[in-house]
């Protein structure tokens, strides 16, 4: 994630709230196909699903540390542009999901940039309390016109293309890495998302707001799993919660926070992965609650990449002989988005983590 310039003059993260254990892989270590990393790497995202990625001293994430400071700047600047200016460039879900049952509009929920705060709920039917900002893959890489945009950003487009390109060549060392370590063909989960493609994957920026007052000390972004490849997060402040395997999201107990690491960034899979590896693979139930100690008086700023399947890749598994009881193996990746949106939209779907099986090579 970001220096630990950025960490400085924060608020501390508390030493006594309960922490969520991560793995702890070096990029230096994943580049030079060191076997304890890749390892490490397997194990995390069978297990956890979420592992820490640290940039410091390899000289792309050591740029990629320097891109993600100027960029926590110019996330709080497009934050804080004029409600009108945002207003211009809004994300509709909520109209999308719940109004036109049209696939095309579900999946240009992806053009969209800027959620308000509010417009989603949380487990306890009380509006969320974050903003979000995203930008997708296809206008970055010129794959279609880049989406309108407030000037301010465009005036910044190059920091946002620059995190985009470290980002996706750290999803593909990722890629390849566990690929191999599941005896696959190193190019198998990458030749599915190949970012010259159509597909869902986005740049995030999210704003989760301060919460002094006791009635803030709730969620903030509803818990779920993340519906694509690979996601990787950038945190100073806490907040992100990841539930404990086993555990209920109904029960307090089960959460745990995740302590950010200066120079490191946070990945964690999501369900593409798990439908890929036929459940080898762990996507996890995480959410954002509200920043922990002294924290929470400060408003929270995150940005991550999601990586999503290229839109007509397939999500046939990848592995294992026994398909009976895996769902959706004809579906490209889009269709099985579509499907995903709607059963969560209509609130047919069971939001729990995935995954984690045995291998069965
Ligand atoms: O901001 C965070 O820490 C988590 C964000 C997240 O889970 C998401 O955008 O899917
Ligand atoms: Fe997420």
């Amino acid at each position: 994630m970001a220096s630990s310039k950025l960490f400085e003059g924060i608020p501390p993260f508390p030493d006594d709230i309960p922490t969520v254990s991560m793995n702890t892989v070096s990029l230096a270590g994943l580049r030079e196909n060191d076997a304890k990393a890749a390892e490490q790497v397997l194990a995390a995202c069978k297990e956890l699903g979420f592992f820490f990625l640290d940039l410091r001293g390899e000289s792309m994430g050591d740029a990629m540390i320097e891109c993600i400071d100027q960029l926590f700047t110019i996330g709080q600047e497009i934050f804080d542009l004029p409600e009108s200016v945002k207003h211009q460039y809004l994300h509709d879900i909520p109209r999308s999901f719940l109004g036109h049952r049209d696939a095309n509009q579900l999946l240009s929920f992806n053009k969209k940039r800027f959620k308000p705060r509010g417009a989603a709920k949380t487990e306890t039917e009380e509006p969320d309390r974050f903003e979000w900002f995203n930008l997708g893959q296809d206008g970055l890489m010129g794959n279609v016109d880049l989406q309108a945009l407030p000037e301010f950003v465009i005036e910044r487009i190059d920091y946002f293309k620059r995190f985009l390109n470290y980002s996706q060549q750290i999803a593909t060392f990722i890629n390849h890495t566990l690929a191999k370590q599941l005896s696959l063909p190193a190019e198998t989960f990458a030749a599915a998302q190949r970012p010259t493609e159509l597909s869902g994957t986005v740049v995030r920026f999210i704003k989760a707001f301060a919460s002094p007052d006791a009635e803030d000390l709730r969620t903030s972004m509803i818990h779920h799993t993340d519906f694509g490849s690979i996601t990787l997060l950038a945190n100073v402040i806490g907040g992100l919660q990841v539930l404990t395997p086993g555990g209920s999201a109904l029960d307090e107990d089960a959460w745990r926070w995740v302590r950010p690491q200066p120079g490191c960034l946070i990945v964690n899979l999501g369900d593409a992965m798990v439908q890929w590896t036929g459940g080898a693979l762990r996507s996890n139930v995480h959410r954002i609650k509200y920043p922990p100690g002294e924290q929470r008086f400060a408003d929270r700023y995150s940005l991550a990449a999601l990586f999503r399947p290229e839109r007509n890749a397939s999500m046939k598994p990848k592995m294992g002989q026994d398909l009976a009881g895996v769902e959706d193996t004809d579906l490209t990746a889009w269709e099985w988005e579509v499907k995903k949106a709607m059963a969560l939209s209509r609130g047919e779907a069971v939001v729990e983590s995935k995954g984690g099986k045995p291998v069965v090579v």
